[in-house]
C-alpha cells in the first residue's frame, strides 16, 4: 500500500527550497510604480486619500488595502510538525509552506511571521497590535499548552478571525474522515469508542469538536506521555487535559485500545505498536496522524489488521487527513463574509462540507489527477484528497452559510450559488490538470532516455525523475563518467539505473542501419550515420526512442534548441498532418496562458498559423482549458491596414473555413487579447467569449522574443517550450534549464507516451 515511487529524498527537498530565490514565497506589486505619477498615487500625495477615508471609516480598508484577502500564518515554532519545539526560525519553512498553500488552493495572500519568544504575553503582546494589518490571523505550531491562552486572549483581543490551526484546521478534517469511517463500518459517532494519544493542541481540539458533534465524553479516552488520562491522575496535568479525564481502569495506550474501535494519533512517530492495535474491535479505524511520520504505519496496520481503515497526514499514502483540506478554505468563507470569528458552526459545516464531499461521485478530473488510486467513497478514500478542485466551492460556501446563519458575516452573500461559481472560476484550472497529468505519468511509469546523461543536472533530474515515480531513467553516457560524477555530488546510482554508452552498445550497427535508410539520399554516407550513432548523444537516444527500446527522451541542456533539434529530426519525423512546433505554457497571476509557436515556423503562412492555433488549442484542452485563441498581430481586426497583419487575418479565415470547435479570432494586439474589458470596451463584435489564453504568434521572431521577455521579466513559471507533433515524445529544454524544468519536460514526454 506504501507508495515507495513518491518518496522525495533530503537531498531533493533542501534543493526546492534552495533553489533560485531562496525559499518559497515573495511580494508582488498588483498596481504599476513605473512614473512619478504612480508615484504620486501609489505614495506620497496621492496615498493619503485612502488614508484619509480609512480614518473616517474603517471597514473601508476592505476597499482601498489588500487587508480583506491576507491573512498572517504567525508560529513560535514550539510545536513544529511533530518534530517539537524547533524555535521560530527552524519553523520558518513550515510557515511559508502554509502561506503559499493559502495561495494555491484559495487565492489568499498570505505571509509568515515566526515571533522569538515562548511566553506567552511576549507572544500575545507581539500579535495582538497585528490587527490592521491583516484580515485573518493563521496560528500555527505553537504547542500545548500555551496555544490555548494565546489563541483565546488573542480572540478576545483581536476584531479578526483568529484561528489556531493545529487545534481546529485539524478537528474539522479529522472529524470529516470520523464520521465517513463511522459511516462506512456502521457505527454512529454517539457510540464510537475513541482513543486519542496525544494531549496536545491537536488532540484536544478534535475531542472537543467530536464531542460537539455528539461523540460520548465517556467514550473517549486520552492519553500523553504519561499514559491515561484518567479521573484523578495528578502528573503532568493541565485544566485542558482534565476536562476529558475519564473514569478508567486502563493506564497505558496499549490498555486503552483493547476493544477500541478508533484511534487518533496526534503525538510522535512511532508512538503505536502492532500488538497494540490487534487488539482493536473489528474494522478499527485507525487515523495516525503525525508529521511528518505517522504514529504506525499503514503496512504495519496492515499487516496486522487487515480490516482496518488507516488514514495519515501525509500525501504519499491514501486517506490524507491534514489541514490543508481545512484552512485555505475556511478563510476564504470567513474572509468573504468578513466574519470577525470563526465559530463552531462554521467548523462543523466545514467538516460536514469535507465529508460529504467524499461521499458524492468523483468526477473524471479529480479522478486523473489521483490515477493509481481508488477514488470511490470506501476505506481508501475517506476523505477528498487535497487537489481535488471541488474543495474552494464546496467547503467555503458551506463556511459562509454558517457565518451567516450564527449570525457573525458582516458582509453576508446574497446569492451563495453564484458565489460557488465564482469561487470555481477563481482558481486555475490548468495548475491542477498538471497534477493530473503527473499522476497519469506515475501510474504507468515509462523508459524515459536522458540523452546528456553525463551533466550533473540531468543526473539530478533523472533520479528526481525516479524518486517520484514518473518512470525509469535511461541515462546516456559513459558508466564511469555518470558514477564518477554521481559521487562528486555525493549521490549514488540506484538500483537498476541503466546507462548507456552510445559508442560500446550492441544497438549501434541496427541504429546505424535504420539512420542510413532514412538519410541515404540526404547526403549521408552510411559512416556518416555511424558516426553519427557513436558520437552524437542525441541522435543515440532519439534512436531508441524511434526503434522502441524507449519510450520517450528528454535532451536540450548542451545544446542550442535549433541544434538539438536538427538532430532529433535527423530521426524522427513529424505525426502524420500534424505540424512540429513549440509550445510555451505560462503560469502567472493566476492564470495560465499558451503561447505557439515559438521554435519552428519561421514566418508561417495562413495555413500554418491556422495549423499551429488548432494543435495549441488541442494541447491546452487536454491540459485542462477551454481554449480561447487570439491570432496576435501588432494591429486590431484591420487597424491599421497593414500589409504585415494579413497573413494572420487570413489564417482566421482558413479557420473559418475549417469550422474548428474552439474560440478564436483576431487579428488582435496582446493586451486586446489578455485584457477582457478592453476587448469588450474597444471590439464587442470579437468573438472570444473571455480572455485570450491561447496566443498564436504571427512568426517565430514574435513568438520567441516574447516568450523570453515574458519568461525573465514576468514571473510566474514557464513550461517549455514544449514540442508538438513529433511522431514519438521527444522535449528539448532550453540551455539554462533547471533541474525542474528537466523533470518537467521529461513527465511532459512520459505523458505522450502513455497517451
Ligand atoms: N495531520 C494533521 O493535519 C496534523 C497533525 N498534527 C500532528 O500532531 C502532533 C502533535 O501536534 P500538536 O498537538 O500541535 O503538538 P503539541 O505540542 O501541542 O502536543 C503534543 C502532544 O503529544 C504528546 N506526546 C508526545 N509524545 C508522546 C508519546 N510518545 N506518547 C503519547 N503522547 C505523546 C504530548 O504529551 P505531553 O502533554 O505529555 O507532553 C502532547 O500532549 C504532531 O505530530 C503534529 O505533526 C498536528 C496538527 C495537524
Ligand atoms: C499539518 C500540521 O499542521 C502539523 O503537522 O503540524
Ligand atoms: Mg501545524
Amino acid at each position: 500500500m506504501e507508495d515507495n515511487s513518491r518518496r522525495i529524498t533530503e537531498e531533493e527537498a533542501l534543493r526546492f527550497h534552495a533553489e533560485g530565490k531562496p525559499g518559497k514565497i515573495e511580494i508582488a506589486p498588483t498596481k504599476p510604480l513605473t512614473t512619478q505619477r504612480d508615484l504620486s498615487l501609489a505614495y506620497s500625495p496621492g496615498v493619503a486619500y485612502p488614508c484619509l477615508h480609512i480614518a473616517k471609516d474603517p471597514a473601508t480598508a476592505y476597499d482601498y488595502t489588500a487587508k480583506g484577502n491576507v491573512v498572517a500564518v504567525i508560529s513560535n515554532g514550539t510545536a513544529v510538525l511533530g518534530l517539537g519545539d524547533l524555535g521560530a526560525l527552524a519553523s520558518k519553512p513550515v510557515m511559508e509552506g502554509k502561506a503559499v498553500l493559502f495561495k494555491r488552493f484559495a487565492d489568499i495572500d498570505s505571509i509568515d511571521l515566526e515571533v522569538d519568544t515562548r511566553d506567552v504575553d511576549q507572544f500575545i503582546n507581539a500579535v495582538r497590535y497585528l490587527g490592521p494589518s491583516f484580515g485573518g490571523i493563521n496560528l500555527e505550531d505553537i504547542k500545548a499548552p500555551e496555544c490555548f491562552i494565546i489563541e483565546q486572549r488573542l480572540r478576545e483581543l483581536m476584531d479578526i478571525p483568529v484561528f489556531h490551526d493545529d487545534q481546529h484546521g485539524t478537528a474539522i478534517i479529522a472529524s470529516a474522515g470520523l464520521i465517513n469511517a463511522c459511516n462506512l463500518t456502521g457505527r454512529s459517532l454517539k457510540d464510537v469508542k475513541l482513543v486519542v494519544n496525544g494531549a496536545g493542541a491537536a488532540s484536544i481540539a478534535c475531542i472537543e469538536l467530536l464531542k460537539a458533534m455528539g461523540v460520548g465524553h465517556d467514550n473517549v479516552i486520552m492519553c500523553d506521555t504519561k499514559g491515561v488520562i484518567y479521573q484523578g491522575r495528578t502528573e503532568g496535568m493541565n485544566q485542558w487535559k482534565s476536562a476529558h479525564a475519564v473514569k478508567t481502569e486502563a493506564r497505558t495506550l496499549g490498555e486503552a485500545l483493547e476493544g477500541a474501535d478508533a484511534f487518533f494519533g496526534l503525538s510522535v512517530k512511532g508512538a503505536v505498536t502492532q500488538d497494540m492495535v490487534k487488539k482493536m474491535a473489528k474494522q478499527p479505524i485507525i487515523f495516525a496522524m503525525a508529521n511528518p511520520d505517522p504514529e504506525i504505519t499503514p503496512e504495519d496496520v496492515k499487516a496486522v489488521r487487515p480490516d482496518a481503515l488507516v488514514a495519515t497526514g501525509r500525501s504519499d499514502y491514501p486517506n490524507q487527513v491534514n489541514n490543508v483540506l481545512g484552512f485555505p478554505y475556511i478563510f476564504r468563507g470567513a474572509l468573504d463574509t468578513r466574519a470577525p470569528t470563526i465559530n463552531e458552526p462554521m467548523k462543523i459545516a466545514a467538516a460536514e462540507a469535507l465529508a460529504a464531499l467524499a461521499r458524492e461521485d468523483v468526477p473524471d478530473e479529480v479522478a486523473a489527477a489521483y490515477s493509481g488510486r481508488r477514488l470511490t467513497y470506501g476505506p481508501e478514500y475517506l476523505i477528498p484528497a487535497p487537489f481535488d478542485p471541488r474543495l474552494i466551492s464546496h467547503v467555503p460556501v458551506a463556511v459562509a452559510r454558517a457565518a451567516m446563519e450564527s449570525g457573525v458575516a458582516h458582509k453576508p452573500i446574497a446569492d451563495l450559488n453564484a458565489y460557488a461559481r465564482l469561487l470555481a472560476t477563481r482558481m486555475n484550472p490548468v495548475a491542477g490538470s498538471l497534477q493530473g497529468i503527473f499522476e497519469s505519468v506515475r501510474s504507468k511509469p515509462k523508459r524515459i532516455v536522458f540523452a546528456e546523461g553525463e551533466e550533473e543536472k540531468v543526473m539530478r533530474a533523472a533520479l528526481e525523475f525516479k524518486n517520484a515515480g514518473y518512470g525509469m531513467p535511461v541515462l546516456i553516457g559513459r558508466e564511469e563518467r555518470v558514477h564518477a560524477t554521481l559521487k562528486s555530488i555525493g549521490l549514488s546510482a540506484p538500483d537498476g539505473l541503466e546507462v548507456h554508452n552510445a559508442r560500446l552498445s550492441h544497438n549501434n550497427k541496427t541504429y546505424t542501419d535504420f539512420l542510413f535508410k532514412r538519410l541515404q539520399r540526404k547526403g549521408f554516407l552510411y559512416r556518416d550515420c555511424q558516426r553519427l550513432v557513436n558520437q552524437d548523444r542525441n541522435v543515440f537516444a532519439a534512436c531508441m526512442v524511434a526503434m522502441g527500446d524507449a519510450d520517450a527522451m528528454v535532451t536540450g541542456t548542451t545544446r542550442s534548441y535549433a541544434a538539438a533539434f536538427e538532430e532529433i529530426t535527423r530521426v524522427l519525423d513529424a505525426k502524420p498532418n500534424k505540424r512540429l512546433l513549440g509550445l510555451m505554457m505560462m503560469i502567472a497571476r493566476g492564470r495560465t496562458v499558451f503561447v505557439a509557436d515559438t521554435t519552428v515556423h519561421e514566418l508561417p503562412t495562413p495555413e500554418e498559423l491556422a495549423d499551429i492555433a488548432e494543435q495549441a488549442a488541442d494541447t491546452a484542452r487536454q491540459m485542462g482549458a477551454v481554449p480561447r485563441v487570439a491570432l496576435l498581430s501588432f494591429s486590431n481586426f484591420g487597424n491599421p491596414m497593414r500589409e504585415k497583419a494579413q497573413r494572420v487575418r487570413a489564417a482566421v479565415e482558413v479557420l473559418d473555413r475549417r469550422k474548428v470547435d474552439f474560440e478564436y479570432d483576431g487579428e488582435m494586439s496582446a493586451d486586446v487579447a489578455l485584457d477582457f474589458n478592453l476587448m469588450r470596451r474597444s471590439y464587442p463584435f470579437c468573438r472570444l467569449t473571455g480572455p485570450a489564453n491561447v496566443l498564436v504568434m504571427p512568426a517565430l521572431h514574435t513568438a520567441n522574443v516574447s516568450s523570453k521577455l515574458l519568461q525573465q521579466l514576468g514571473g510566474g513559471t514557464v513550461i517549455g517550450p514544449i514540442l508538438l507533433g513529433l511522431e514519438k515524445p521527444v522535449q528539448i529544454v532550453e540551455m539554462g534549464a533547471t533541474v525542474s524544468d528537466i523533470v518537467n519536460l521529461a513527465a511532459l514526454a512520459s505523458y505522450e507516451a502513455i497517451s
